[in-house]
């Protein structure tokens, strides 16, 4: 969890610094070297001033890519499970922080592993700095025989819609809870739809509160019209495993059949039905460009991390984005001056490329496997307007607004605009602590994909901070 929070600070601190950040060198590096023309020759003489990270870091971040968790069970032995980010999410009072606790409580109880956390310690969430934004989360962990999960928990619905958008604690699924009492209600809905923008394929339903529900016909109502809406939101409802239950009864010990049972069946849903996220070292090759070389005798070598996948020597890649896509083959990868035959996510690399030249290649275009990524002008992305004591803006803004988008190693122009299909898009007003939909036309091509963060930034601040939903061109 750790790692995963120091790696999207990490990867935020650069998207900030993404204009003044000291170049490292990172291989190939000769007499013969001659930078880009932004940097001036002087910064090349000069140790890095950043120190590199060592290559036992470098490692240890690739295997927390491979999201596997070693955990101990009674101190006898070890055991490797695989890792999943959960959470739970849903209306206001619904039981969600109630439910948090009620698992550790069960599945400690029942196999002695894990931890007990009690309601109170989960409900002070700490508050956490993600882009910029405050975002209150508990985290908690626990496991199942099948899974190690970390489970995320918020006290507020700001908090889960900051949460979602800006990924500071990610969910690969999520457990959505509702009340036997209300049945569905606006934040229900509203999470559901962000679940969908944010990528969160399946999810599991508890029904909640079943001990104050005696008609069954209620009950059953409840789970109809749950399995509706995650249709209507694009999931499979049909099949979505629907539990009930009563997270209270499991945390005070009471009715097993609906408090401890129902609680094992939650989990024995969640680890059936909701799927391993592809780990990072299986999703295609991608490295953003941070700098171009050329080497002369042996030809231009751009220098990045590579954000996933990975790559062999001799394969073809592709370079997108900044209105010049292309194609090339990957002749030699370099990391602290050594030759290596491959590179994976977590490498800091130098990637020798044939027959390029340097004034093809600009920072801000990714290194990828061929046809992985498409460059993209135009897109429809969910965006949280930091309030002004987040540090953003204090006044609201109308269609067409136009801040610095930054995405990865660069940044671009871009326009905002709401759907055109909604009411009264002209005049509407965006103010500071919204959560909106809008369109963004980029002033020129970057690549991007659903599922793809950036942070809007105005005047030196940020401003903003989004998810792309869809592709539009
Ligand atoms: N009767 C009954 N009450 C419950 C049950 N689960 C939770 N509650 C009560 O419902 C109230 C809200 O529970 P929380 O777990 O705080 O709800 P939440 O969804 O985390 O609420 P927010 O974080 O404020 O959105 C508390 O008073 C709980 O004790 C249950 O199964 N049965
Ligand atoms: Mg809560």
């Amino acid at each position: 969890m750790n790692a995963l929070r120091t790696q999207s600070a990490r990867s935020l601190a650069k998207q900030v610094n993404a204009r003044s950040t000291s170049v490292v060198q990172r291989g190939f590096a000769s007499a013969s070297l001659s930078r880009t023309p932004q940097v001036s020759t002087a910064t090349l003489a000069k140790p890095p001033s950043v120190p590199r990270p060592p290559i036992a870091a470098l490692s240890l971040a690739t295997r927390g890519a491979l999201r596997t968790y070693a955990s101990e069970a009674g101190g006898k032995f070890v055991r490797d499970k695989p890792h999943m980010n959960i959470g739970t999410i849903g209306h206001v009072d619904h039981g969600k922080t109630t439910l948090t606790a009620a698992i550790t409580k069960v599945l400690f109880d029942a196999s002695g592993s894990g931890k007990f956390v009690d309601y109170s310690s989960i409900d002070k969430a700490p508050e956490e700095k993600a882009r910029g934004i405050t975002i209150s989360t508990a985290h908690v962990e626990y496991e199942t025989s099948n899974r190690h999960y970390a489970h995320v928990d918020c006290p507020g619905h700001a908090d889960y819609i900051r949460n979602m958008i800006t990924g500071a604690a990610q969910m690969d699924g999520a457990i959505i809870v509702v009340s036997a009492t209300d049945g569905q209600m606006p934040q229900t809905r509203e999470h559901l739809l962000l679940a969908r923008q944010v990528g969160i394929k399946k999810l599991v339903v508890f029904i909640n509160k079943v001990d104050q529900v005696d008609d069954k016909e209620m009950l059953e109502l409840v789970e109809m019209e749950m399995k509706d809406l995650l249709s209507t939101y694009g999931f499979d409802g049909e099949n979505t495993p629907v539990v009930m239950g009563s997270a209270l009864a499991a945390l005070e010990d009471k009715t097993p059949e609906v408090g401890k049972e129902a609680i094992m069946k939650l989990m024995a849903a969640t680890d059936e039905w909701l799927d391993l996220p592809p780990r990072d070292l299986e999703k295609p090759f991608l490295m953003p460009v941070e700098d171009v070389f050329s080497i002369s005798g042996r030809g231009t070598v751009v220098t990045g991390r590579v954000e996933r996948g990975k790559i062999v020597k001799g394969t073809e890649v592709e370079l997108v984005g900044l209105g010049s896509s292309f194609k090339t083959t990957l002749t030699g990868i370099e990391m602290f001056h050594k030759e290596l035959a491959d590179a994976q996510c977590g490498d800091n690399a130098g990637m020798l490329l044939r027959g390029v030249k340097r004034e093809q290649i600009k920072r801000g275009m990714v290194l990828v496997a061929p046809g992985s990524i498409k460059p993209v002008k135009k897109f429809e992305a969910s965006v949280y307007i930091l309030t002004k004591e987040e540090g953003g803006r204090s006044t609201p803004f109308q269609n067409n607004y136009r801040p610095q988008l930054f995405v990865r190693t660069t940044d671009v122009t871009v326009s905002l605009t709401h759907p055109p299909e909604e009411k009264d898009a002209d005049e509407k007003l965006v103010m500071p602590g919204d959560n909106v939909t809008l369109l963004g036309d980029l002033v020129h091509d970057v690549a991007l994909e659903e599922g793809s963060r950036f942070t809007l930034r105005e005047g030196g601040k940020t401003v903003g901070t989004g998810i792309v939903s869809k592709i539009l061109g």
